[in-house]
């Protein structure tokens, strides 16, 4: 654990690898992670098993309000519960992946989830040490103050080939269209509320696009570790010859 409780806020489109690297880094570092589109996944799941129509606003923002979410910091066991029920598995699926933007681009949502994500934040501060914690407006909204921000890019090919690899079964035409919804539609549909293909004023960005997953945390870690590493004692000073000249 950091001698001082870090804030690491790392954000990016869709596919970029913010993710995966996020885990990483904190599992590295013996930080908690926080993701936050899975509280906006939980949440369109919520709304989908109720029956709230996505487009009625004032519903959904009421749902936010309400959710029972339960949301798992170990970046070994990031276990995400609504009401009790694990929905871990279910917020990645499809159907979610494809709606989930009609409940992030809902401005009252954003409110009440940024609001539960600066809690969560202290707390983990607080208890843990400090916290990862990555989504589409960690950097400018949410924790515009975290010790470290960093943009994790890729180009849009790149994005496309990540995502398409973890898909299995069906044809090359069924891969692309997934993708492409899931990546080129759900980042043009968020970007209407969060600015994230470009840094920010003071946050660094980082293009992973020719870089593998393993370089990817490195470089990170990299931009962290002038914080975190154990800043070497005050050495005695002892004079030597060339001062007595
Ligand atoms: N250089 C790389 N850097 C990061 N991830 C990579 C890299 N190369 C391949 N990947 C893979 O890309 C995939 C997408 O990563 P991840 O799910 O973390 O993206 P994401 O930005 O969180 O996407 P989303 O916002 O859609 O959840 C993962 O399977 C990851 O292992
Ligand atoms: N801070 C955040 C985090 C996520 N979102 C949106 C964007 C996605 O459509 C959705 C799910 O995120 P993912 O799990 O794919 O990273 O939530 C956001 O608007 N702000």
């Amino acid at each position: 654990m950091p001698a001082s409780p870090i804030t690491i806020a790392i954000d990016g489109p869709s596919g970029s690898g913010k993710s995966s690297v996020s885990k990483a880094v904190a599992r590295t570092l013996g930080l908690a992670y926080l993701d936050t589109g899975a509280m906006y996944r939980a949440l369109a799941w919520w709304c989908l098993e109720r029956g709230t129509d996505l487009t009625d606003q004032a519903a959904v923002a009421q749902a936010a309000r309400d959710l029972p979410l339960h949301v798992g910091t170990d970046p070994d066991a990031a276990d995400v519960r609504v009401d009790g029920t694990d929905v871990t598995e279910a917020i990645r699926q499809t159907r979610i992946s494809s709606q989930v933007s009609a409940v992030a681009t809902n401005l009252d949502v954003r409110a009440e989830l940024r609001r539960r994500q600066r809690e969560l934040i202290d707390s983990l501060r607080a208890e843990r040490g400090g916290v990862v914690v990555e989504g589409r407006d960690i950097t400018t909204v949410v924790a515009p103050d975290a010790d470290h921000r960093i943009l994790v890019t890729a180009s849009e090919q790149a994005r496309l080939a990540r995502r398409a690899a973890e898909l299995h079964g069906g044809t090359a035409e069924e891969h692309l269209a997934a993708t492409h919804d899931q990546i080129v539609r759900r980042d043009r549909d968020d970007a209407t509320v969060s600015a994230f293909f470009e840094p920010a004023d003071g946050v660094t960005g980082l293009d992973t696009s020719d870089l593998t997953f393993e370089q990817s945390v490195q470089a990170v870690l990299d931009l962290v570790t002038g914080r975190l590493a154990p800043q070497p004692a005050p050495q005695p000073h002892t004079p030597d010859l060339q001062e007595h000249r």
